[in-house]
């Protein structure tokens, strides 16, 4: 087996503890940058760009100028509407360590196993107790396969059960490398029609499909559905991931996650357009037809998870 590198980094834009949804027990998640699909319902924008980004929060605002002090590029101006001109900032963070507000914050950040271990041991003994652990989520975490992989083993060589939230848009290569090492997989099916999947996540599911019965063949697999007003609310597009479900090996649960609007505030911070704009939020009751559907198909079938 490969040596574990503590030293090796990788870019990292949230660590949340306590998570009871994400895997069995009490969880640590770790949100790794980078995905190369842009679902247009994404409740983590700052997940997608594999580098640290800029959030700007213009309430939050004090027009000091400080920032404008210190950037070396000249990206930030009143006079812009956006006030940041991202096509010209660096991402060096400057102006984040000087915003006396934390209206500018940096999204990602870049650490060693070593630190983010640091981090998941201070809940080691709920692991423990709990039959918890780490799960990796993102952005896609196979997008950063080495990091994902040396972070997983390093949990393994500690004991602690490692869940994973992929899309498993990545080569068959990096899937048979790193999913060895994850006790629990939550694969995310989106759409099963390819016209669909490229119009609302900007690529084609044939390798994601192909990756899906890989990883179930692999380890502990859950199958998840984002529910999503326009895209596969329909009980004929959910039977259709249903039926593709049937053909993963030992996949017997699917868990139905109703659409949420949570994320809309991100994009605005990132000066980005909110893609899904006017899209309602959708409740557990509007999944009774869809859960219905899967348990016909012989599926557990648990609603939010
Ligand atoms: C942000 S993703 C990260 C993991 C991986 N990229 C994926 O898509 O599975 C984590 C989970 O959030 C779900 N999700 C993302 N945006 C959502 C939204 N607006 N409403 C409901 N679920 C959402 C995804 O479908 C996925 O199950
Ligand atoms: S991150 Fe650096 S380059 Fe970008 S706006 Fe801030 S100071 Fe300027
Ligand atoms: S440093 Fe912060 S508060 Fe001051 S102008 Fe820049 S963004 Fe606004
Ligand atoms: S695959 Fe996951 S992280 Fe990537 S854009 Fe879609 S929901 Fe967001």
């Amino acid at each position: 087996m490969t040596a574990i590198d503590h030293d090796r980094q990788g870019i990292v834009f949230d660590i949340q503890r306590y998570s009871i949804h994400d895997g069995p027990g009490v969880r640590t998640i770790v949100f790794l940058k980078g995905c190369p699909l842009r679902c247009r319902w994404c409740s983590n924008p700052e997940s997608q760009n594999p580098e640290p980004e800029l959030f700007y929060r213009r309430s939050a605002c004090i027009k000091c100028g400080q920032c404008m002090a210190v950037c070396p590029t000249k990206a930030i101006a009143y006079e812009n509407p956006d006030f940041v001109d991202r096509n010209k900032c660096i991402k060096c963070g400057a102006c984040t360590k000087v915003c006396p507000t934390q209206a500018l914050k940096r999204a990602g950040k870049t650490m060693s196993i070593a630190e983010v271990m640091q981090e998941l041991r201070k809940d080691a003994h709920h692991y423990r107790r709990s039959g918890g652990g780490i799960t990796l989520s993102g952005g896609e975490p196979l997008f950063q396969h080495e990091f994902a992989k040396q972070l997983l083993m390093a949990c393994h060589e500690q004991g602690w059960n490692t869940a994973m939230e992929t899309t498993g848009c990545t080569t068959r290569d990096i899937v048979r490398d790193v999913i060895p090492f994850v006790d629990h997989v939550l694969m995310d099916l989106k759409a099963i029609d390819p016209a669909v999947h490229r119009a609302n996540t900007g690529i084609d599911n044939r390798i994601i499909l192909e990756n899906a019965l890989c990883i179930a063949s692999l380890t502990h697999t859950v199958v998840r559905i984002p529910v999503v007003p326009g895209v596969n609310d329909s009980v004929e597009a959910i039977t259709a991931i249903g039926n593709f479900a049937k053909l993963m090996p030992g996949v017997d649960t699917v868990h139905l996650l109703p659409y949420h609007t949570y994320g809309e505030n991100k994009y605005e911070l990132l000066g980005r357009p909110y893609p899904m704009a006017d899209a309602p939020n959708l409740k557990p009751e509007d999944m009774t037809p869809f859960k219905a559907a899967v348990e016909g198909l012989g599926f557990n079938c648990v609603i939010g998870g």
